[in-house]
C-alpha cells in the first residue's frame, strides 16, 4: 500500500513547551535595563550642559545612529538566537486560533453544542489575559496576584507586546494556548523583543487570518471601552470586517499590503472543497468515482469503497499571498512533514481535450497507469487553494493520484519538510512552460527557463 499520511499538526502546547527558553532574566533584569537606560540618558544630559551646543547635537545624532545600529544588531542576533522557538510559537498561534474558529463555526452554524464548553473556556482564558493587561494600564496591579497567576504572571513582556503591537493583536493572540503559556512562563525579555518583531512582520497576515475566520477579538476588548484606554477605543473604532462572508481562500494579500479577491481574466474565482461533476460538461460516468480498477483505499487499505475522507486541516493553515513575478501563491502557516497530504486538487471535471483552461487545468491520471489521463480538472473558476501553488524547479510538493474512500483524486503532497511561512511550490511539468504560458521565474539555480 502506498505510504500516505494525513497531516499531523503538532499540538501547540507541546511544541512550544518543548522549545521554551529557560528563564534567564527576571523582571528585575528588565528594571535594571531601564535603570541603566535612565542613567545613560542622565549622563547625556550632563554632557549637553558642558559642551558647545552644535557639536553636542552632532554628537548626539552620531550616538543616536550608533545606538540605533547597535540596537538593530542586537535585535537581529536575538532573532537568530530565538528563531526556532519563535517560529514554533507562531505556528502554535495560527493553529490555536484556527481551532477556536473551527469550534465557533461548529457551534454557531452546525449547532454542534458539544463544542460550546471548549469555546467558552477558550474565550474566558483569552478574556483573563486582556483584563490583566487592561488593569495594568489603568492602575498598578500586583503581577503575582494569586488569583491570576495561572494565566499571566510576567507582565513586562505582554505589556511591551501590547504597547508595540496594539490591543487588537493582543486580543487575537490571547485566543491561543501557546501565547498564554508564553505570557505565563516566559521571563526572558530578549525573547519577548524578538517575538514582538516577528509578530510585527506578520501582523497583517495574523489580522487577515483572524478576521476572515470570524475570530471574536472585539468581544474581548469591548468590555474595556469604559476603562478610558484610548488605544482600545481606537482598535474598536476600526470598521468591522467585510471579509467575514468570504472564504479565506478567496482573499489575496497583495504585494502592497492591500487585499484583493481572487480572479482570473476579470472573473471571480470561487472556492470549492470537492470536484464538481456536471453531465453537461463531461460525457460518460463521473471519472472521480472509485471502481475496482483503482485498487484499495490509500488511507485504510480497504479493497471496497469505504467511508474514508481526506481531512482539510492542512488547507486551513495556508494563506494566499502575491509573489513578485508569479502572481498569487501559497504561504504556509504551519510546518509540514515530508509525506503529508496537504489537500485535493479540486475543480470542474472536463474532457481531456478541453481547451478552455490552459492555466489551471490538471490531468486526473490513472493510479496504475501514469500515462492514462481520465479527465481534466479545470480550476479556473471553481477550485480550492491548491490551484494557486506556484511552480518551482525545486518544488516542495508533488501531485499524486490517490484512491480515498469512494473517490479517486489528485492530491498535493509534501515532497520534503516545509517550514513555517515558506512558499509552497509544486512541479507543473516540463510541458507547462513550452506553450503560451511564458517562462518559469522560480529563481532556482537549475531552473528550466534559466537560459531563456
Ligand atoms: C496554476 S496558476 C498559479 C496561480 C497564479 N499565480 C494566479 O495568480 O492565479 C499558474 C500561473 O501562475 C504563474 N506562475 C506560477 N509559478 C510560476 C513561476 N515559477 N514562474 C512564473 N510564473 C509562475 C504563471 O502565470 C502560471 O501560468
Amino acid at each position: 500500500m502506498a505510504r500516505t499520511r494525513q497531516v499531523q499538526l503538532r499540538s501547540s502546547k507541546v511544541s512550544y513547551l518543548a522549545t521554551k527558553t529557560k528563564a534567564t532574566k527576571t523582571s528585575d533584569a528588565t528594571k535594571m535595563t531601564t535603570a541603566v537606560k535612565t542613567a545613560k540618558a542622565t549622563k547625556t544630559d550632563k554632557v549637553a550642559k558642558t559642551t558647545n551646543p552644535s557639536k553636542t547635537v552632532k554628537k548626539l545624532r552620531v550616538t543616536e545612529s550608533a545606538k540605533h545600529r547597535q540596537d538593530e544588531l542586537r535585535k537581529s542576533r536575538q532573532a537568530a538566537h530565538y528563531a526556532a522557538s519563535i517560529s514554533d510559537l507562531l505556528a502554535a498561534i495560527y493553529y490555536d486560533i484556527n481551532r477556536v474558529c473551527i469550534t465557533y463555526r461548529a457551534v454557531r452554524r452546525l449547532k454542534r453544542t458539544e463544542f460550546l464548553p471548549f469555546y467558552k473556556w477558550q474565550f474566558e482564558q483569552a478574556d483573563k489575559v486582556v483584563r490583566i493587561v487592561a488593569n495594568l494600564n489603568v492602575e498598578e496591579v500586583d503581577p503575582c496576584n494569586k488569583k491570576d497567576t495561572d494565566v499571566v504572571c510576567r507582565l513586562d513582556g505582554i505589556d511591551l507586546f501590547t504597547q508595540e503591537l496594539g490591543w487588537k493583536m493582543l486580543a487575537i493572540c490571547a485566543f491561543s494556548d501557546g501565547f498564554r503559556i508564553m505570557c505565563r512562563d516566559q521571563q526572558d525579555i530578549g525573547f519577548w523583543e524578538a517575538f514582538i518583531d516577528a509578530c510585527e512582520k506578520n501582523a497583517l497576515s495574523l489580522g487577515i487570518f483572524a478576521r476572515s475566520r470570524n475570530l471574536d477579538w472585539r468581544g474581548l476588548l469591548s468590555p474595556h471601552l469604559k476603562s478610558g484606554i484610548v488605544r482600545i477605543k481606537n482598535a474598536l473604532a476600526e470598521p468591522p470586517s467585510k471579509l467575514t462572508d468570504m472564504h479565506p481562500h478567496q482573499i489575496v494579500r497583495q504585494l502592497d499590503g492591500t487585499l484583493a479577491k481572487t480572479h482570473h481574466d476579470k472573473t471571480r474565482q470561487i472556492n470549492t472543497e470537492n470536484c464538481i461533476f456536471d453531465p453537461e460538461k463531461f460525457t460518460g460516468e463521473d471519472p472521480t468515482i472509485r471502481t475496482a480498477e483503482h485498487g484499495s483505499c490509500d488511507l485504510c487499505g480497504s479493497d471496497d469503497p469505504c467511508d474514508c475522507l481526506l481531512d482539510g486541516l492542512a488547507g486551513t493553515l495556508v494563506e494566499l499571498v502575491e509573489y513578485p513575478d508569479k502572481g498569487v501563491g501559497i504561504r504556509s502557516l504551519t510546518k509540514f512533514k515530508k509525506g503529508d497530504i496537504l489537500g485535493e486538487y479540486t475543480g470542474e471535471i472536463r474532457p481531456e481535450n478541453y481547451l478552455g483552461d490552459p492555466v489551471y487545468s490538471l490531468n486526473l491520471i490513472h493510479k496504475n497507469d501514469q500515462h492514462k489521463s481520465l479527465a481534466l480538472i479545470s480550476a479556473v473558476r471553481y477550485g480550492n487553494w491548491t490551484r494557486f501553488i506556484s511552480h518551482s524547479c525545486n518544488s516542495s510538493t508533488k501531485f499524486e493520484c490517490r484512491t480515498i474512500g469512494k473517490r479517486i483524486m489528485m492530491t498535493v503532497e509534501a515532497a520534503r519538510d516545509i517550514g513555517m511561512f515558506e512558499e509552497i511550490t509544486i512541479d507543473y511539468g516540463l510541458s507547462y512552460w513550452t506553450g503560451i504560458r511564458g517562462n518559469c521565474r522560480c529563481g532556482e539555480s537549475d531552473c528550466i527557463s534559466k537560459e531563456a
